[in-house]
């Protein structure tokens, strides 16, 4: 918002001081208050932006405030129906409502996991329900420097298409983890030994447990339908499986590769929003301390390190995470001049 529209006040309201604190020391905004009631009638734009069980309360709330006339209040909750069903007490009152959801960020969360092109190239639902084209004008060029791409839906079909495709995907994520520990409890390495499939396929299910949590509940009917026919296709494959039914095992694996090759980068949606190196570090005191100060020297900002591995007389294996791709390949090219080996990037 800052970048397109400098002189614009932000007022940064949130439960946690230690969030407002940073977003405050970044120039993310002017303004810091923990009590909504006294900061939303001030406001000519309300974004609401907490859990989607919160932003309900908020619009409960804010339906009782006196605000101002034309004030526009937006969010970008994961689930729709029952956000745009809480709003329905301030649209009567002629306040404009537009329920909103950008299909970007990741598993982090928290005001540090933050980053101006998180939106990029990102798919943005629009819930325009009673809202006049001029008010939607407005928001999208509050919101332009985000580059997403609009997309306008109904809030039914909105909790429909997120419910397949991030609702439950974050459920199998959870559970294939869960699973797994318990399988594999007894095993001396048990998860650690996990490879590149099982690390992406899982990757969500890292993601913040509160959050997740209060988007189920709110999507429920929905996610549960997809619930019974995503177990309905295990079901058929394991029937396959028991049966040794080789051509339908083969069909299943080949109809899902059809379908995941023909998604190119492009219909994928959001630009990936971390850049991970992985490198071999020998078992030597200072080897760690090499590589930052490699970096350093380098001029490269380092967003996170993580040691993965590290056991005695052999090689460890250390994680680095930068916050662009062109940072992520000049750290590349460095530790490779100095003789680093690359064993992965995400
Ligand atoms: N994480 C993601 O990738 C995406 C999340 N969303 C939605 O965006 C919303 C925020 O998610 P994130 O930014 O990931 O979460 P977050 O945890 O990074 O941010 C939520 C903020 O809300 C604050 N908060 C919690 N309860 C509050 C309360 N009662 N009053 C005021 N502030 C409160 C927290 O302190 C935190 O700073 C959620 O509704 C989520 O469903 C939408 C798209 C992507
Ligand atoms: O990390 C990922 O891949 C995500 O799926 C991020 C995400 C989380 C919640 C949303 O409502 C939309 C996108």
């Amino acid at each position: 918002i800052k970048q397109a529209h400098p002189t614009i006040t932000l007022i940064g309201c949130d439960i946690d001081a230690a969030s407002l604190s940073y977003a405050q020391q970044q120039n993310i905004i002017d303004i810091s208050t923990t009590d909504f009631s006294t900061a939303a009638p001030q406001a000519d734009v309300i974004i609401l932006a907490s859990p989607v069980n919160i932003i309900i309360k908020d619009l409960q709330l804010l339906a009782t405030l006196t605000l101002k006339p034309h004030v526009l209040i937006t969010d970008v909750g994961s689930t729709k129906q029952t956000i745009v069903k809480a709003a329905k007490p301030l649209q009567q009152q002629g306040i404009a409502f537009i329920g909103g959801h950008p299909m970007a960020g990741s598993h982090k969360s928290g005001v540090t996991a933050g980053r101006i092109d998180l939106f990029e190239n990102a798919f943005y639902f629009l819930v325009p329900q009673l809202t006049s084209p001029q008010i939607i004008t407005q928001l999208q060029d509050l919101l332009s420097a985000t580059h997403v791409k609009w997309l306008t839906v109904t809030p039914q079909q909105h909790d429909r298409i997120v419910g397949q495709l991030s609702h439950l995907p974050h459920i199998v994520a959870a559970a294939l983890v869960n699973e797994t520990q318990t399988t594999l409890q007894n095993s001396p390495l048990g998860l650690r030994l996990a490879a590149g499939g099982f690390k992406s396929l899982t990757r969500i299910a890292s993601s913040d447990p509160t959050m997740w949590t209060t988007i189920l509940l709110e999507n429920e009917p929905l996610i549960s339908a997809q619930l019974q026919d995503y177990m309905a296709a295990l079901s058929q494959i394991q029937t396959d499986l028991k049966k040794l039914n080789k051509p339908a095992i083969e069909q299943f694996f080949t109809n899902a590769k059809i379908t995941r090759d023909h998604l190119g980068p492009q219909q994928l949606g959001s630009l990936p929003n971390f850049f991970d190196l992985f490198l071999n570090i020998p078992d030597q005191v200072g080897a760690i301390a090499d590589v930052t100060q490699l970096l350093a020297k380098g001029h490269i900002n380092l967003v996170n390190i993580h040691i993965l591995e590290v056991r005695e007389d052999i090689d460890g294996v250390l994680q680095l995470t930068f916050d662009n791709a062109k940072n992520q390949q000049q750290a590349a090219n460095l530790l490779r001049a100095a003789n680093y080996q690359i064993i992965r990037r995400n």
